[in-house]
C-alpha cells in the first residue's frame, strides 16, 4: 500500500506567459511553438512518487485572456495551491501577476499556498523583469518564486516540488489527502 495524496493546483497569469507550456512539459515533457491560447480552461494530472507516497497533481490551467477572467473563480476555489506565472520579458504581466494575488486573497480559499512561476527564462537577455524584483515581491507575499523554461525545461519540476505541500493549509485539506491505493 502506498498513500497517494492528491493536490489540486491551479494555474493563473496573463495571456501568453507560457502555462499551458508549463503545464504541457510538467506532465508529457514536450513543448509546442504553436501552443494555441487556452479556452476556458483544461485539466490534467500527473502523479510522481515523493518519498513513501505518490503525489498526484490534479491540475486545472486556466485561460488568460482577459474574456475568460470571470471563469478563474471556479478553478481557484477548489485548490490547494495556486502557481502564478508571469513572462519575465513581459513587465505588464508582472503587473497582471500582481493583480491575481490581490484577487487570491480576496476571494480565493483561506490560506490558499501561492507558487510564483517567471517562465521563459530562456529569453533572458530581453528581460524586462529583474529576478531580484520578483524575490522582493515573493517575500512580501510569502510565496515562493522559481524562473521557469517551458521551452528548456528549466526548473518545472522545481516548481511544482517546491509548492510547500506540508504547508498546515494543505494537511487540514481534508478528505482529497487522504485516499490510499494498493
Ligand atoms: N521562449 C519561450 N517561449 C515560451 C515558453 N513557454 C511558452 N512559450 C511560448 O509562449 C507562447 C504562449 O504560450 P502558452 O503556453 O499558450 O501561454 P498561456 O499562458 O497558456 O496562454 P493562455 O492560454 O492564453 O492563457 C507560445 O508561443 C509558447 O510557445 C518558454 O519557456 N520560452
Amino acid at each position: 500500500m502506498m498513500a497517494i495524496r492528491e493536490l489540486k493546483v491551479c494555474l493563473l497569469g496573463d495571456t501568453g506567459v507560457g502555462k499551458s507550456s508549463i503545464v504541457c512539459r510538467f506532465v508529457q515533457d514536450h513543448f509546442d511553438h504553436n501552443i494555441s491560447p487556452t479556452i476556458g480552461a483544461s485539466f490534467m494530472t500527473k502523479t510522481v512518487p515523493c518519498g513513501n507516497e505518490l503525489h498526484k497533481f490534479l491540475i486545472w490551467d486556466t485561460a488568460g485572456q482577459e474574456r475568460f477572467h470571470s471563469l478563474a473563480p471556479m478553478y481557484y476555489r477548489g485548490s490547494a495551491a495556486a502557481v502564478i506565472v508571469y513572462d519575465i520579458t513581459k513587465q505588464d504581466s508582472f503587473h497582471t501577476l500582481k493583480k491575481w494575488v490581490k484577487e487570491l486573497k480576496e476571494h480565493g480559499p483561506e490560506n490558499i499556498v501561492m507558487a510564483i512561476a517567471g517562465n521563459k527564462c530562456d529569453l533572458s537577455d530581453i528581460r524586462e523583469v529583474p529576478l531580484k524584483d520578483a524575490k522582493e515581491y515573493a517575500e512580501s507575499i510569502g510565496a515562493v518564486v522559481v524562473e521557469t523554461s517551458a521551452k528548456n525545461a528549466i526548473n518545472i519540476e522545481e516548481l511544482f516540488q517546491g509548492i510547500n505541500w506540508t504547508s498546515p493549509a494543505l494537511l487540514t485539506a481534508g478528505p482529497h489527502c487522504a485516499s490510499l491505493v494498493p
